[in-house]
Order: structure tokens, then C-alpha cells, then sequence
């Protein structure tokens, strides 16, 4: 029997690092060409402090690649109709190319209602139900596409990791992750298969399966032994786990057990290190696409 070669590490963070430069090269090509620099502008209601410390990244991402970015916090009392005023300004700046509503927002607010009224050519979270519905459809294609799914093929494809014919299961059904992130699969030309919490038989189904993409949220939920040897895996799971050792008290964990996982598969993603910061690096991709698109420059 071959002697089983250790896993790869997908490093999502090198690999989004090497897209902000990228991305901080095209910016500048543009400004010298057209004067133009593209603006975020992130929308933070409430108080929660994940979503404040998600926005600050994003805002330090932007201006390491020389987005402008824009930020409204309104308070987590604020009506529905404060919220949707601040899209409606940012929908007429000119110089905003892409506008982000933090999720999630307050309970007492209408998500659908809220990311509808987002203009669908500054709609680089890929949210709106036109998007969605076009990346659901052949031969249509959407002006964006969700940032974590987007961020978990462009690491596939860095890789050399062929979907091609491949058996994909998707873990979760979430409409920012899982559901999206089946579709891009299934345009890739995988046999997607998308398992979740009323699924029987899902550790038989992921068994299967030669491309992991894993979406929950459950800490280490994934085990080795449900992995075929030599699947790739994707774990997008971001899961806070008591941690003593920590100086926060926590320390971050995937959906996929990674130590089991590392020993089976032929390539894992860490977390963190993996796909967070590749969505990060999606979200400016989208926002210098937008931008290009308006002055049509390429
Ligand atoms: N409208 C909207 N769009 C989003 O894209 C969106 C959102 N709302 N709400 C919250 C989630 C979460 N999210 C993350 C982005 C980067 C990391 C990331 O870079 N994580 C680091 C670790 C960060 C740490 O150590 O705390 C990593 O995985 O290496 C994580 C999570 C975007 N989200």
C-alpha cells in the first residue's frame, strides 16, 4: 500500500495577501489612468462587538489596497427606515462602488427588506435576490458573487485543485454561504451534493465526497474517519472554543476536526488562516470590479 503523503495547508492568508497586492496594483493603474479610486462604504447597526471588529478589518483591508471606505454605525435602535435612507445616499454617491450591510442586523429589522434596497451594481456582498438569482441560473451571470463562496473557489483554483467532475459536498445551507457556494460549485461542473441538518446518512454522503466545502458552524463536528483519503477540504466554520490557555479566554476553531482531518485529506484549510481572509480579499476584489465597470475600464 502507498504510504499516505501528508495533507497540504491551504494558507488562505498568504494567498490573500498576494490578491490585495494585486488588487492594490489594478487601483493605482486605475487612479493614474482615470483619476478614479474605488469606494466601500459598510453600513454597522448595533452594538455587537464580532461586527465591530469584522468592520475595522474590512476598513483596514480597504485602505491597504487604496479603497476609500465609508462607514455608518447607526445605533441598534435605529428604525428600519434610518437604515434604508443611509442606502438610498449611498446608492446615489458616485463615489461609492460597493455598499456592505453588516450582518446580522437587529432582530427587530427586516433583513430581506433591507438588502433588497441595496442597487444591485453596488452590491458586492453578492446579497440581492437578482445576484443570487442569476448565479442560480445557466447561462446568466451575476454582477457579483458572494464574498466567502467566491473566496473558497478562488482558493481551489490557486491551488490547482481541479472541481472539473468532482464530487462536491457542501456542508450547510446558509443563503451567505452554503447555498451560494453549491451553485459556484455546480457552474465549476462539480456533482454537488448539499448535506445539512435533516439529512440522514450525512457522514455516508461526505464520505463520498472529493471536495469538502463545510458551512455550519459547529466546532469540530467534521471527524477524520468521515473524510474519503485524499479530499480537499474548505472549512469555512469559524467557531469561538473555551480556551484557558488563550489570553481571550477563546481560541478559533473550524467546522472540521482539523488535527484528524489534516492526516486523510490531501489538502485542508486552517482556521483561522484559511477562507476569512480570502472573503475579506473577495469583498475588495468585487469592489474594484464594480468600480471598473462603472467607468468601464479594464
Ligand atoms: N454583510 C456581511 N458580509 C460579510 O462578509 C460578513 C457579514 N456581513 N457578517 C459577518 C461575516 C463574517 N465575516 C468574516 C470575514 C473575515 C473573517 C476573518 O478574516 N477571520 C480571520 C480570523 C479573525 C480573528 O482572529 O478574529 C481568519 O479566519 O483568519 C472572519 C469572518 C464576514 N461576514
Amino acid at each position: 500500500m502507498a504510504i499516505e503523503s501528508p495533507a497540504k495547508v491551504i494558507d488562505g492568508k498568504s494567498v490573500a495577501k498576494q490578491i490585495r497586492e494585486e488588487i492594490a496594483v489594478e487601483i493605482s493603474r486605475m487612479k493614474d489612468a482615470i483619476g478614479v479610486v474605488p469606494g466601500l462604504a459598510v453600513i454597522l447597526v448595533g452594538d455587537r462587538k464580532d461586527s465591530a471588529t469584522y468592520v475595522r478589518n474590512k476598513k483596514k483591508a480597504c485602505e491597504s489596497v487604496g479603497i476609500n471606505s465609508y462607514e455608518m454605525h447607526l445605533p441598534d435602535n435605529s428604525t428600519e427606515e434610518e437604515v434604508l435612507h443611509s442606502i438610498t445616499r449611498f446608492n446615489e454617491d458616485p463615489s461609492v462602488h460597493g455598499i456592505l450591510v453588516q450582518l446580522p442586523l437587529p432582530s427587530h429589522m427586516n433583513e430581506e427588506k433591507i438588502l433588497n434596497a441595496v442597487g444591485i451594481e453596488k452590491d458586492v456582498d453578492g446579497f440581492h435576490p437578482l445576484n443570487i438569482g442569476r448565479l442560480a441560473m445557466r447561462g446568466r451571470d451575476p454582477l457579483f458573487v458572494p464574498c466567502t463562496p467566491k473566496g473558497c473557489i478562488e482558493l481551489l483554483h490557486r491551488y490547482g485543485i481541479q472541481i472539473k467532475g468532482k464530487k462536491a459536498v457542501v456542508l450547510g445551507r446558509s443563503n451567505i454561504v452554503g447555498m451560494p457556494a453549491a451553485l459556484l460549485l455546480q457552474r465549476e461542473d462539480a456533482t454537488v451534493t448539499i448535506v445539512h441538518s435533516r439529512t440522514k446518512n450525512a457522514e455516508d454522503i461526505i464520505k463520498q465526497a472529493d471536495i469538502i466545502i463545510s458551512a455550519v458552524g459547529q466546532a469540530h463536528m467534521v471527524r477524520g474517519s468521515w473524510i474519503k483519503p485524499g479530499a480537499v477540504i474548505i472549512d469555512v466554520g469559524i467557531n469561538p472554543v473555551e480556551d484557558p490557555n488563550s489570553p481571550r479566554g477563546y481560541r478559533l476553531v473550524g467546522d472540521v476536526c482539523y488535527e484528524e482531518a489534516i492526516k486523510v485529506a490531501s489538502a485542508v484549510t486552517p482556521v483561522p488562516g484559511g477562507v476569512g481572509p480570502m472573503t475579506i480579499a473577495m469583498l475588495l476584489s468585487n469592489t474594484l470590479s464594480s468600480a471598473k465597470r462603472v467607468y468601464n475600464f479594464h
